[in-house]
């Protein structure tokens, strides 16, 4: 096969090299005939060599994983070989043509319909998505009955060490992307998404090379090939020659080393070089990525996106009731080790939905989410605000509401905190009384309007991939809009500035902790606007730190206010990439 390259948006920086493993099988669509009673069992060999050519692929793939492969890859072939050999592949299909006189393709796809079908009755999700692991063995079998199976060798020179496998799909739903943060892949491709959708983000707290919005990436890449993602560029080759894969080889290298440099700042104060001390801290999805918080030196947690915890249990499930969260929100609070927690309510809808819950509104991201889904259920609210405050007897933890823009909904989320802590009280439970309740600032509306959550609030946390999304009236998830998204819009920076500068004059802790926060492009354009405290996904923060440690306020604030008073978006680069260089 010839090399190619696929260009899409770089969302989570990196280089991988490895065998694509196509998440959503392409469209079993196959040719459909009748065959002849005596060409029935030379159809029925036909199907028979082609389940024993993709046992061998299988064996293949196996004895080319490097030795310390993470367990899960091998996992994966033992569960697509255990399918393979099950009777509802190896034996039902050459039924199919002995009775119904089908094409071996045909008798395939139509028993994988019939199974498909019992998998979706299935209450249990974890079975009922195997459903997945079948149609990709089945299309393996159909690619080697239509002739356009190739198990391509390893490219020559590459480090099998490096060779794990790069995830392709149409998409992947950030309950999918919950999923892959326990086995081991080394990069993402996706047909569509944008630079701060929720799978985005996650690929960025994964650590993991990723390209997203690649059009046809799924169509075009096909299950095994060899493949490079750039993450830095957001390009995809695919196939590729022994030149370019040395040079991408020795990028991977000279990214490890820097790696290992910035791996020695841990213990270092971000601290400017004029001697002003800077807060970095971490965004997290579950309790566990605490461990990679700790490691990085965070000095807390100043984002924890709890709608995680309710993500992709499937429709038959429950929601986490009340002591399932505290043991969450309990478990950060222990491995922050007395670093403060900031503890996020639930923020679903949009792209975060709810398996359990009925999202149909027209314009999701304007709908019945967030803030407004919890003071419509107070009953799941206030089991949520109870798992929260109780995990604020065990160590610092603060309270962060997301979407407020009323002042009503600000009271109303006030009143609902008093009367969990009253009910707690009631059932003699501890929760600090003090505990500080925060905003997060990502409507227009909020951030012109801060006054109104001053008075009422302690901090604010400013969420820019909302607050970009909402004023610049684009959907963050949308990759034909993603050019539009633009950090460094004059709107964008004015509302930054803003809330920033007001927060300071009020006394009231600001922080940001949306993407912008762990963008090293961005670090000293917040810095000059006056921020002091970033919350980012803990493989940022040390990038950000070494951005912190060599800059210079008094150097920087004369070109922030110089883009601060530009509304030329050409001024706005030139000056932000001036400020880079300093
Ligand atoms: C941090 C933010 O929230 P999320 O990305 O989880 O919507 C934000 O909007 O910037």
């Amino acid at each position: 096969m010839a090399s190619f390259s696929l260009h899409g948006i770089p969302v989570s920086r990196g280089i991988a090299i490895g065998r694509a493993h196509l998440l959503t099988p392409a469209a079993l669509d196959v040719k459909h005939y009748l065959v002849a009673q005596e060409q029935v069992e030379a159809e029925v060999e036909r199907l028979q060599q082609a389940i024993s050519a993709v046992h061998k692929e299988l064996q293949t793939i196996w004895s080319e994983l490097p030795k310390d492969a993470p367990a899960e890859l091998g996992a994966f072939i033992d569960v697509h070989a255990l399918i393979l050999s099950d009777p509802m592949i190896s034996e039902a299909p050459l039924d199919i043509i002995r009775t119904r006189h089908y094409n071996a393709e045909w008798a395939l796809v139509t028993q994988i319909d019939e199974l498909s079908a019992q998998f979706d009755e299935i209450e249990d999700p974890y079975l009922r998505e195997r459903k997945a692991d079948i149609a990709q063995v089945a299309e393996r079998v159909l690619k080697i009955l239509t002739g356009s199976a190739q198990l391509l060798p390893a490219p020559d020179g590459l480090d099998e060490s490096l060779a794990l496998m790069i995830v392709v799909a149409h998409d992947i739903s950030p309950a999918d992307m919950l999923r892959f943060r326990d086995r081991s892949f080394s990069g993402f491709v996706t047909d569509v998404g944008g630079q701060n959708s929720h799978t985005a983000i996650v690929a960025r707290s994964l650590d993991i090379p990723a390209a997203v919005g690649v059009s046809r990436a799924s169509s075009l890449i096909a299950q095994d090939d060899w493949v490079i993602v750039d993450g830095d560029a957001g390009v995809v080759i695919i196939d590729p020659s022994e030149i370019v894969l040395e040079q991408y080889r020795e990028r991977q290298a000279a990214q490890l080393r820097v790696r290992k440099k910035l791996g020695k700042l841990k213990k270092t104060p971000a601290v400017t070089r004029d001697g002003v001390a800077i807060a970095l801290l971490a965004n997290i999805e579950l309790p566990e990525d605490c461990a990679a918080a700790m490691d990085a030196g965070a000095s807390g947690v100043g984002l924890f996106r709890t709608e995680f915890l309710f993500m992709g249990r499937g429709s038959a499930s429950k929601l986490p009731s009340e002591d399932e969260q505290f043991e969450a929100y309990r478990k950060a609070v222990v491995a922050m080790k007395g670093r403060p927690v900031t503890i996020r309510t639930l923020d679903i809808g949009a792209d975060k939905p709810l398996d359990m819950i009925e999202h149909n509104a027209l314009n999701p991201a304007l709908g019945l989410r967030a803030i407004r889904y919890c003071l419509a259920e107070p009953r799941l609210f206030l089991t949520q605000l109870r798992a929260i405050l109780r995990a604020s007897a065990i160590g610092p933890v603060k309270l962060l509401i997301p979407m407020l823009a009323h002042a009503f909904e600000i009271d109303q989320t006030l009143a609902l905190i008093e009367q969990a802590k009253a009910q707690l009280r009631d059932a003699h439970k501890k929760f600090d009384g003090a505990i500080q309740i925060g905003a997060m600032i990502e409507i227009p509306a909020a951030a012109l309007a801060l006054p109104m959550f001053i008075k009422r609030l302690d901090f604010l946390s400013i969420g820019t991939n909302d607050l970009i999304q909402y004023t610049l009236a684009i959907d963050r998830v949308d990759h034909e809009v993603a050019h539009l998204y633009n950090p460094l819009h004059p709107a964008i920076l004015h509302l930054l500035s803003m809330t920033i500068k007001t927060g300071e004059r009020a006394g009231t802790p600001v922080s940001v902790c949306g993407e912008m926060a762990g963008d090293i492009h961005l670090t000293r354009l917040l810095l000059g606007m006056g921020l002091r405290e970033f919350s980012m996904h803990p493989a940022q923060l040390l990038a950000v730190k070494q951005e912190i440690l060599n800059s210079d306020l008094s150097q920087i604030e004369p070109y922030v206010r110089k883009i601060l008073r530009s509304v030329e978006p050409g001024m706005i680069g030139d000056t932000v990439a001036q400020l880079q260089a300093l």
